[in-house]
C-alpha cells in the first residue's frame, strides 16, 4: 500500500535523509543569499538541507531555492505549529523538521503529503512518535540530551527507530555520530558560519561542504 500521508515518513524520507551524510541547518537573513549559497552546497556535494522558519526571509529564500536551484532538496525546519507545517507544503517544501512534536503538528503531518521529521529527546518520546508511525526522528537537542552515549542507550531497546541528530553536532563529533547503527544522518549549521555568509565567502562555504559530504557513515 502507498502512504498518502506524512504519517509513514520512513521511505520518502529515508531517500532524502540518504543523500549527504549532513544535511545543513540553515538560518538565512537575506533572501539574496539564497540561490549562492545552495549553488555553493552543491558544489561541495550536498544536495538536502533544511531552511528554519527562524527568520523573516525564510519563507522567501526556501521559495527562491525551490525555483533556482531544481537539483537542491528544500525542507523546512524549526516548524513549530500547524500552519507553519501547511504553508511550508504549500510552498514546495520537500519534508518538514520541528525540534519535536505537539498534537496539532502531528495532526497537520497526518493530513499532508510532505513528510515529517519529528523531534525527540527521550526514549518516551521516541515511543510516542513511534506508536504514530514514525520511524525516522530528528534526535534533538543531541549534545546537551546526551549524544552519542543517549542514542547507544535507546537503540538498545527500540531498534525501529533511525535519527538525525542535530544540535551540538560539529565536523569533529559527526563521524562518531554517523558511525552508529541508529543514525541516518546529522544536521547541524557549521557549514553556513555567519560571517562567511555575510561576506557572501561561497567558496569557503564550497569547501566546508565539501569536508562535510566526505565523510562516512
Ligand atoms: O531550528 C530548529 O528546528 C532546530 O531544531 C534547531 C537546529 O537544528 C539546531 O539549532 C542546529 O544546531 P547547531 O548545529 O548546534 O547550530
Amino acid at each position: 500500500m502507498t502512504s498518502t500521508t506524512a504519517l509513514d515518513n520512513t521511505n520518502a524520507l529515508a531517500d532524502l535523509l540518504a543523500i549527504s551524510p549532513v544535511v545543513p541547518v540553515l538560518t538565512i537573513e537575506d533572501v539574496s543569499h539564497a540561490i549562492p549559497l545552495a549553488r555553493a552546497l552543491l558544489e561541495g556535494g550536498i544536495g538536502v538541507v533544511e531552511v528554519t522558519l527562524r527568520t523573516e526571509a525564510a519563507m522567501a529564500a526556501m521559495a527562491a531555492m525551490i525555483a533556482e536551484v531544481p537539483d537542491m532538496v528544500v525542507g523546512a525546519g524549526t516548524v513549530l505549529t500547524a500552519a507553519q507545517y501547511r504553508a511550508v507544503a504549500d510552498l514546495g517544501a520537500r519534508f518538514v523538521v520541528s525540534p519535536g512534536s505537539s498534537p496539532s503538528v502531528l495532526e497537520a503531518a497526518a493530513a499532508s503529503r510532505t513528510p515529517f521529521l519529528p523531534g525527540a529527546a527521550t526514549p518516551t518520546e521516541v515511543l510516542h512518535l513511534l506508536e504514530a508511525g514514525y520511524r525516522l526522528q530528528k534526535f534533538f537537542p543531541a549534545e546537551p540530551a546526551g549524544g552519542i552515549p543517549m542514542l547507544k542507550s535507546i537503540g538498545a531497546p527500540i531498534t525501529d527507530v533511525r535519527f538525525c541528530p542535530t544540535g551540538g553536532i560539529t565536523p569533529a563529533n559527526a563521524p562518531a555520530y554517523l558511525a552508529l547503527a541508529n543514525v541516518i544522518c546529522v544536521g547541524g549549521s557549521w557549514l553556513t558560519p555567519s560571517d562567511a555568509m555575510r561576506r557572501g565567502d561561497w567558496p569557503h562555504i564550497t569547501k566546508l561542504a565539501a569536508d562535510a559530504s566526505a565523510l562516512k557513515r
